[in-house]
Formats: structure tokens, C-alpha cells, sequence
């Protein structure tokens, strides 16, 4: 299982110093949202030169104009570009058409999407890479939330997948049990009082 870091911080200088120290243990690193949006697709373009040796996930969440956006996002130096599982099957056709114009990949985000599972299988078929089981922050805050009905979501589809809600360290084997390929984390990454003993830990406790 790989281990992707998602920068959900708001400028090119705290992300690119996120990456520097955490790089070593992760295989992907995730520009989040809410980076792209506060500080442009340059932000993609300065951390991929940066780590060129790394997998470079731009978190577009695409709604629509699928080809549109994830080729400015591929051109920008990103590897993996997200389209949201909600949009219509035209918009993550269009963007796998575009990763396959610069031999990328998109991954295809389930947030919010009702039926994972079935949602899931098409993404898979539409020609996604992998699929994300994802809680985002605001359904992470929900009480009483947890992990548990995304990895047995995740179990059931039997198609590539990453895990997104919250993974820490009390978590992350749960999410390799249930068969990720990868497990992304963010804020108990950036979040943690030395990110580069988070992102090492979490590495660690990847058998
Ligand atoms: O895409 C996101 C929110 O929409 C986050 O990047 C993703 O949920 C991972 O962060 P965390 O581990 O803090 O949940």
C-alpha cells in the first residue's frame, strides 16, 4: 500500500516545506482543494519540480469540464488528477481522455456519492485509475463518524482504491486489512507537531 500526503494549506511556500521534509516517506504528494485554489496551479508546477521523483496528485475535484480541467492540471506537472464520482460519466470520460493525451492518470473521488460501491465499479470502467473512498473534512466532523462503511465499501467494489477520512495511525492498518492500494492522510500529517515523524510512523506501520 502506497502513502499519499495531502497538503490541504494555503500557499506554495508552507506546501513546498511541507513536501520537503515528509517526501521521503511518501509516495504521493497531494496538492489539496483548497492549495489550488488559494494559490493556482503553480503550486503544482513548483512542488512536481521540486519531487520530480514523486507521484504528484493535483486534487482538482472536477465537476465539470472534465477534459478542460484535467488537462490544465496534467500541463501544470501533475500525474494524478481527481474528478469528483457525483459528476456525469461525460465529465470523468472527458478527463480520462486527457490523461490518456499525457499518459497520466485521474482518480475518480466518491465524496458525498450515496452508492460507493456501484459508483465505484463505473468510475472503474469509465477508465479511472483508482477510485477514493473518501469522508471529507466536514462529514469527518459529524459525530459519531468513522471509517469502518468506507473500508468495507472499499472491500466489497474489488477495484483499485485509496482511502481518505482521517487516516492517522490508529487507522492506517485497518485500511491496508480492507485492501487499499492507497492510504492518504492529511491533517495527521499536517497537522502533527513534527510532520516528518508522522509521515515516517504512518510508513512504518505499512507491513
Ligand atoms: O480531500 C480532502 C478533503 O476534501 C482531504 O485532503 C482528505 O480528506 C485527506 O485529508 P484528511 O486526512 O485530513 O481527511
Amino acid at each position: 500500500m502506497k502513502l499519499q500526503v495531502a497538503m490541504d494549506l494555503l500557499t506554495v511556500e508552507d506546501a513546498l516545506e511541507l513536501a520537503g521534509k515528509v517526501a521521503e516517506y511518501v509516495d504521493i504528494i497531494e496538492l489539496g482543494t483548497p492549495l489550488i485554489k488559494a494559490a493556482g496551479l503553480g503550486a503544482v508546477t513548483a512542488v512536481k519540480a521540486a519531487h520530480p521523483d514523486k507521484t504528484v496528485f493535483a486534487d482538482m475535484k472536477t465537476m465539470d469540464a472534465g477534459e478542460l480541467e484535467a488537462d490544465i492540471a496534467f500541463k501544470a506537472g501533475a500525474d494524478l488528477v481527481s474528478v469528483l464520482g457525483s459528476a456525469d460519466d461525460s465529465t470523468i470520460a472527458g478527463a480520462v481522455k486527457a490523461a490518456k493525451a499525457h499518459n497520466k492518470g485521474i482518480v475518480v473521488d466518491l465524496i458525498g456519492v450515496p452508492n460507493k460501491v456501484a459508483r465505484a465499479k463505473e468510475a472503474r470502467a469509465l477508465g479511472a485509475t483508482f477510485v477514493e473512498f473518501h469522508a471529507g473534512l466536514d462529514e469527518q466532523a459529524q459525530p459519531g463518524f468513522d471509517l469502518s462503511g468506507l473500508l468495507s465499501a472499499g472491500e466489497e467494489a474489488r477495484v483499485p482504491f485509496s482511502v481518505a477520512g482521517g487516516v492517522n495511525l490508529s487507522t492506517i492498518e485497518a485500511v491496508q486489512r480492507a485492501g487499499a492500494d492507497v492510504a492518504v492522510a492529511g491533517g495527521s500529517i499536517y497537522g502533527a507537531a513534527d510532520p516528518a515523524l508522522a509521515a515516517k510512523e504512518l510508513k512504518a506501520a505499512i507491513i
